[in-house]
């Protein structure tokens, strides 16, 4: 590499209703080439869910909180506004349906789209079609329906089209160092995963009552076999925060951290054994300790 060399990095969410194939279009992007280290101190609040290098360009795959169409009375203005401010930092959007099928769920998706950043059409499941032409009245019908910076038939499962999908995110993907190093997922990285999930649920489960300066430390990650024995702590700045999170009879902290041991499992693939601790923080911004904890060396 030149020091003349110009390098792009970018953060992409995938949205959809469940069931579309965005998972298995993430996994087929990334392919082995997953990477994900420590993070910078600007690095956004999204889960990041995969990361592409290639050559100059750096795909980041975020996942987007509140794209959950399940949970559809929760979305209520404030679940809205949570959405918006979620695709406030990502430089392109990809809405993902599936080849032909266009119901309310990907209508409700599909009303939560950002007027102001590009948004990508993708149509998965080309596979499925006997005939590739039957893709041309379903497209005439839905680009009718909104603007798209492009639009991109793919068989996520069979992994066709993938690269014509990532030259058309591309040109939207901004000058900029690369955010990730190019290597192996470490312990120190599942730390840092695990981290991101457990405050992914803080937020879900609370939704706007807590502030954005809750934090979330992994106090020890210890790999014993197969299990991994994880300690994480949710830093509050108030004594009432701490209580809002822990709910009545400990019911919303159990769940909270029930629900993040079902995400690290699933992504560690391994079992996990997560404690959750509740702490009022007192002067942490002052400590290089805890800084360096909370990855801010
Ligand atoms: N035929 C075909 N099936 C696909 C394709 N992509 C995904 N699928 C299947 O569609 C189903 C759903 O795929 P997922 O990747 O789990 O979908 P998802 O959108 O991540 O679903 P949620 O996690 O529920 O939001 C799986 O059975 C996939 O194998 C494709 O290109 N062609």
């Amino acid at each position: 590499m030149t020091e003349s060399q110009v390098f792009h990095s970018g953060f992409i969410a995938i949205v959809g209703r469940p069931n579309v194939g965005k998972s298995t279009l993430l996994n087929h992007l990334i392919g082995q080439k997953i990477s994900i280290t420590s993070r910078k101190a600007q690095t956004t609040r999204h889960r990041i869910t995969g990361i592409l290098t290639e050559a100059d360009t750096q795909f980041v795959f975020v996942d987007t909180p509140g794209f959950q169409t399940q949970h559809t009375n929760a979305l209520n203005r404030g679940m809205n506004r949570v959405v918006t401010n979620s695709l406030r930092e990502v430089n392109v959007v990809l809405f993902v349906l599936e080849a032909r099928q266009f119901d309310e769920r990907d209508q409700q998706v599909m009303g939560l789209l950002p007027q102001d950043r590009p948004v990508i059409l993708v149509i998965n499941k080309a596979d499925l079609l006997a005939d590739k032409s039957e893709l041309l009245p379903f497209i005439e019908k839905i680009s009718a329906l909104r603007h798209f910076a492009a639009i991109v038939p793919v068989s996520a499962r069979q992994g066709k089209q993938l690269d014509t999908l990532l030259e058309a995110i591309r040109p939207y993907i901004p000058e900029g160092e690369h955010l990730y190093a190019e290597d192996e997922i470490t312990d120190r990285n599942e730390r840092f995963l695990a981290a991101e999930l457990l405050r992914e649920k803080v937020f879900r489960f609370t939704g706007e009552e807590l502030p954005y300066s809750v934090s979330v430390v992994i106090e020890q990650f210890k790999l014993e076999g197969k299990l991994r024995r994880i300690h994480a702590a949710i830093l509050v700045d108030k004594e009432a925060h701490k209580a809002m999170l822990i709910g009545s009879k400990g019911e919303k902290l159990k769940e909270i951290a029930t629900q993040a041991r079902l995400d690290m499992e699933k992504l560690f693939d391994g079992k996990v054994f997560l404690e959750v601790f509740v702490k009022v923080r007192s002067g942490w911004a002052d400590s290089a300790h805890m800084l360096k904890t909370l990855g801010y060396e």
